[in-house]
């Protein structure tokens, strides 16, 4: 039997419909954070610290109709990241409509006891089967912890008679005070795949990754724990990852921007994307398999 924080505080977690009527399940914790989760999806729309300040970005710009995923948050990519397969880009996970997983198979009780969590769940529909013939059961648990802490925990599980293999992205879009002012470290002396540069491999060079220019790179097998130092907001992110070995960087910067139409401008100053990511070597799962991904997003203040 699992605990969530649901079981002491009713308001922990709830269930609302936005104005185009697509669900939402709203998360918080007793200090005040919050967590808000589409059904469209499974996309994280909204992470709030106990100060009611949002961690996440979301353009001014985004659309909230389906079937497009939201500019902002976090997207899922699966099964597919990018381009590079035959679907649309990042796959259709982040564009189907997800529905709640009420009597999900039981995770470990540190995943939930003490903690607000919803479980949402994608089975693959006849559409999908006619673009990717493959049956999958994907389930997601997204978990607020008292501390702030957002999980998103993933299990997909092949539920065919024949292997299939993927790959999948959390395409988080960390919001900033300024990209200019801001540092990501883990990431040193990985290899990563420019797709800038029709994915050609390089070696990251510096000590730590600053940003004056458009990147959209896919880094390589990092074991690291990455963190974001905004300085001028005195915080860092720090991601935490299991089963995600390769971390996306994307931020479009002032002329790609341009082409976006649900982006700003000049949004690109106040966003970055590291995204614990799957996508180098795919993963193969037999029938009956399932595999398991977690991503662990924390905040903590610096000077
Ligand atoms: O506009 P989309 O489909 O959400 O993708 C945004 C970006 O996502 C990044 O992860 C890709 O590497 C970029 O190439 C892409 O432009």
């Amino acid at each position: 039997m699992e605990h969530s924080a649901a079981d002491r505080d009713p308001k922990a977690v709830e269930f609302a419909k936005d104005k185009n009527g697509v669900g939402q399940v709203l998360l918080r914790n007793p200090r005040g954070a919050s967590v808000r989760v589409s059904l469209h999806g499974g996309q994280v729309l909204s992470w709030k610290n106990d100060h009611g300040e949002e961690l996440l970005f979301i353009s001014s710009k985004a659309t909230f109709k389906p079937p497009t995923a939201v500019r902002g948050g976090i997207p899922i990519c699966f099964p597919q990241f990018g381009n590079r397969g035959s679907l649309e880009q990042h796959g259709f996970a982040r564009n189907r409509m997800w529905i709640i997983d009420d009597n999900p198979p039981p995770l470990h009780p540190n995943d939930s006891n003490g903690k607000a969590f919803t479980d949402l769940l994608l089975k693959s529909s006849d559409d999908d089967h006619k673009v990717w013939p493959h049956g999958f059961e994907f389930r997601l648990r997204v978990t607020l912890a008292v501390d702030g802490s957002l999980t998103l925990i993933s299990r997909i599980r092949n539920v065919n008679c024949k292997p299939f293999s993927f790959s999948i992205a959390y395409h988080t879009y960390f919001a900033l005070s300024d990209i200019s002012e801001v540092r990501v470290e883990g990431l040193e002396t990985l290899d990563y795949l420019d797709n800038l540069c029709n994915r050609e491999r390089f070696t990251e060079q510096g000590d730590a990754l600053t940003f004056e220019t458009e990147v959209d790179r896919v880094y390589l097998s990092s074991s690291d724990v990455i963190a974001i130092f905004d300085h001028e907001k005195k915080r860092t992110f720090v991601i935490k990852r299991e089963g995600l070995p390769d971390v996306v960087v994307w931020n479009p910067w002032e002329k790609k921007s341009k082409t976006i139409a649900d982006f700003g401008d000049d949004e690109y100053r106040h966003m970055l994307c590291v995204d614990g990511a799957a996508i180098e070597k795919p993963i193969t799962l037999k029938p009956g398999e399932e595999w398991t991904g977690r991503l662990e997003l924390s905040v903590m203040p610096s000077s």
